[in-house]
């Protein structure tokens, strides 16, 4: 009989050996992780441990020092299917003069090189809608982002980012700025779209206590100061007794 294999689903993101440097200063050594369809991967570490560095790495905006980092089964450098993957970074901030409305910004997660001319579905409305309602912007959705404050745009980068519901987010401390109930909401959607809609997630956060509660009390991996924590959506434990299923038959 084959040995049973646990590892039925799609590897997103696939890190082998990987090394980066400033300069002189080593600040990820020799990391080994793989995020997997329908995984919730949470990273916690302090200030300056290289959470913001290895996050640019895996989305192609640092060059990796040593190793490999693959998306999707593809070596970042080659990787086209950006729309797949939601990335909204750290401390982003608009111009105060950039001119386009939080329903344009939103909308414009929608967009890419081939739809940019096409005209605005009824659909891709709605899409807009629910992002704006559930980021709680529907009612400043005609105000120039520009104007609004940094936990409003910070929550219109997350609007942007759920819009095209894609196959992996990844988030780089996604919540800080916003309100207590807005984050409380913000970790609720994220959960429920991990176990019930197949998403998959990578996530820095420094909300030790949310992380724990959903992912558990212990990480998965260590790499220098950085922790990984991770569970995986029921579905995943589905799959593991089909292949079983299969293997015994
Ligand atoms: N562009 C850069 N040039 C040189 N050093 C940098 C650069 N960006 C970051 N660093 C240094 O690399 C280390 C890791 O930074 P990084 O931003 O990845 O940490 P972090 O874990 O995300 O921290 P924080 O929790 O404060 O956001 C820090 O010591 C930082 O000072």
């Amino acid at each position: 009989m084959q040995p049973v294999s646990l590892d039925c689903h799609q590897h997103m993101i696939n890190i082998q050996n990987l090394s980066f440097s400033y300069g002189e200063q080593k600040v990820i050594s020799d990391l080994n992780f793989t995020v997997r369809e329908r995984d919730f991967v949470g990273i916690i570490g302090s200030n300056g441990a290289g959470k913001t560095t290895l996050l640019k790495m895996i989305v192609g905006l640092l060059p990796a020092s040593k190793g490999e980092i693959r998306l999707f089964g593809q070596p970042v450098r080659k990787f086209k299917d950006w729309e797949r993957i939601g990335y909204v970074p750290q401390k982003n901030a608009f111009n105060p003069l950039f001119p386009a409305t939080v329903r344009e910004v939103v909308m414009s997660g929608l967009y890419n090189n081939k739809n940019v001319f096409r005209r605005i579905s009824r659909a891709q409305q709605c899409k807009c809608d629910d992002a704006l309602e559930v980021m709680r912007i529907e009612g400043i959705q005609d105000k120039r982002v520009g104007m609004l404050s940094g936990g409003q745009q910070q929550r219109v980068f997350l609007a942007r980012a759920l819009i095209n519901h894609p196959d992996l987010l990844i988030l780089d401390e996604p919540t800080v700025g916003i309100d207590i109930e807005t984050q409380a909401a913000f970790f609720e959607l994220i959960t429920h779209m991990h176990a019930h809609h197949h998403m998959t997630f990578l996530m820095v956060s420094h909300d030790i206590d949310m992380i724990q509660n959903y992912l558990g009390q212990e990480p998965v991996q260590r790499n220098g100061k950085i922790n990984f924590y991770s569970r995986h959506s029921h579905e995943l434990q589905n799959c593991a007794a089909e292949d079983l299923q299969h293997t015994l038959t």
